[in-house]
């Protein structure tokens, strides 16, 4: 202990601090942890717990990973897996918190984050300035979580003779919807062993103490599996990582809407970002006039087109394109609506009305968008305790507006050599 007072110390933690990162590996909770790793065969010499200035809590390495390097490999002893159905996870991680002092987890567990920030546990007010998919999204996991807890109840009950406490204060909502959040945001998964084609084993999933503390990055490549022979989950990178950097892994292609949907969280500048377009949306810029406009709708419904219509960081998708062409084919064009499907241009006029129809959808979705981030700001002067999730919806909407004014910008450039 002395020694942290030391020259070598102090000039340690200044390096620290000018890199963007403090190190967590000499905290007590850490130690725990490591020491509990340790005893179920977990050996490692250069993964360090730290907090990063700009992702949190994550995992730093002290020697710098070239590609095809392992990560990580946790064995077998240390995976919380379950072969069943989730809400026996949930029980259990329920049931061992509640009891920690005896928990043969309780290193592991010591260290979960007490709160989370998935949609489930945001506040209403914060859930209603999300765009409008999102949102729905949002209330359809609150949803599922409800039932899920309600469904469970006769399995709690079934659990009152092994608890002395009163059942509600241990299996409450509030502690269902934290293992819930755990599980969901931290669990990796094991493809089940091929015993034959048919194979029946369910999928599994596991929690992976200390592996689960690797933060993502889109643009990192990472495989990752239980590997049968060495009996660890192994995790191996594609990229490489600088010494005293943080080491990311990527949880998969997946925009800043699901990242906040299943991990509570979104990346800054992520590749895979999207603004979605919804049919509500569509229909508010055609014609109602046009006889054909049912006829069409149901041609882009039996052809899949209505599902997933985006602006990225490229500009309108490919099928809201496509979309936009067909819903603005004149009625002597309409019979050649399968060539829009393949691809071609039917005339001049029909490519500009499309283009004019993107310009005017994207420019309502950046009025909402603008209005929306200026009652953020309102609401973060207003509501001091919801702060951190008003931040995080204020960091996907400037995303967001950040594709739409590149979107406005692409669309312009088409439109000028269309005319
Ligand atoms: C598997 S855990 C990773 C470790 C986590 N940071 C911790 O302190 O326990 C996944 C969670 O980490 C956070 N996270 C992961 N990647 C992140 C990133 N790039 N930026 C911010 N938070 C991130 C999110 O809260 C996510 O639900």
């Amino acid at each position: 202990m002395k020694k942290k007072n030391g020259r070598t110390f102090r000039k340690r933690r200044r390096k620290q601090s000018s890199l963007g990162f403090a190190s967590l590996s000499h905290k007590d909770e850490y130690i725990f942890l490591k020491k509990w790793l340790k005893e179920r065969g977990y050996e490692d010499s250069k993964l360090r717990p730290a907090e990063f200035s700009e992702t949190g809590r994550g995992l730093l390495t002290t020697k710098s990973l070239q590609a095809e390097d392992l990560v990580i490999a946790l064995p077998e002893k240390c995976l919380l897996t379950t072969d069943t159905v989730l809400n026996t996870l949930c029980t259990f991680l329920i049931a061992e918190k509640c009891g920690q002092t005896k928990s043969p987890w309780k290193p592991y567990l010591n260290l979960l984050p007490e709160t989370y920030t998935c949609p489930v546990c945001l506040d209403y007010k914060t859930v209603d300035l999300l765009s409008e998919p999102l949102r729905r999204q949002a209330y359809e996991q609150r949803k599922r979580v409800q039932e899920l807890f309600v469904s469970s109840q006769p399995f709690f009950s079934s659990l009152q003779p092994l608890f002395p406490k009163n059942l509600k204060s241990v299996f409450n909502y509030h502690a269902f919807r934290w293992a819930w959040c755990t599980i969901n945001t931290r669990t990796v998964y094991m493809k089940p062993s091929q015993r034959g084609c048919f194979s029946k084993d369910p999928d599994i999933y596991a929690l992976a103490p200390f592996l689960d503390l690797l933060n993502h990055n889109p643009a990192v490549q990472v495989k990752a599996a239980f590997n049968e022979k060495t009996k660890c989950y192994e995790i191996t990178t594609l990229s490489t990582c600088k010494k005293y950097e943080e080491v990311f892994i990527c949880y998969g292609p997946h925009d800043n809407q699901r990242l906040l949907l299943e991990y509570g969280f979104v990346a800054h500048n992520n590749p895979h970002s999207t603004v979605h377009v919804t049919t509500a949306m569509l229909l508010k810029y055609t014609a109602p006039e046009d006889k054909q406009r049912p006829m069409k709708l149901s041609i882009l419904q039996e052809n899949k087109l209505l599902d997933d219509l985006t602006f990225s960081w490229e500009g309108p998708s490919w099928k809201l394109l496509t979309t936009l062409k067909i819903l603005s084919l004149e009625a002597d064009q309409f019979p050649s609506w399968r060539k829009v499907l393949l691809g071609h241009v039917i005339s001049e006029g029909n490519e500009k009305k499309s283009l004019d129809f993107a310009t005017e959808i994207c420019l309502s979705l950046t009025e909402e968008t603008q209005h929306t981030l200026q009652k953020i700001s309102l609401l973060k002067s207003d509501c001091q305790h919801l702060v951190t999730q008003l931040s995080l919806v204020e960091a996907l909407r400037t995303e967001e507006l950040h594709i739409l004014q590149k979107t406005s910008e692409i669309l312009w450039g088409l439109r000028s050599t269309t005319v």
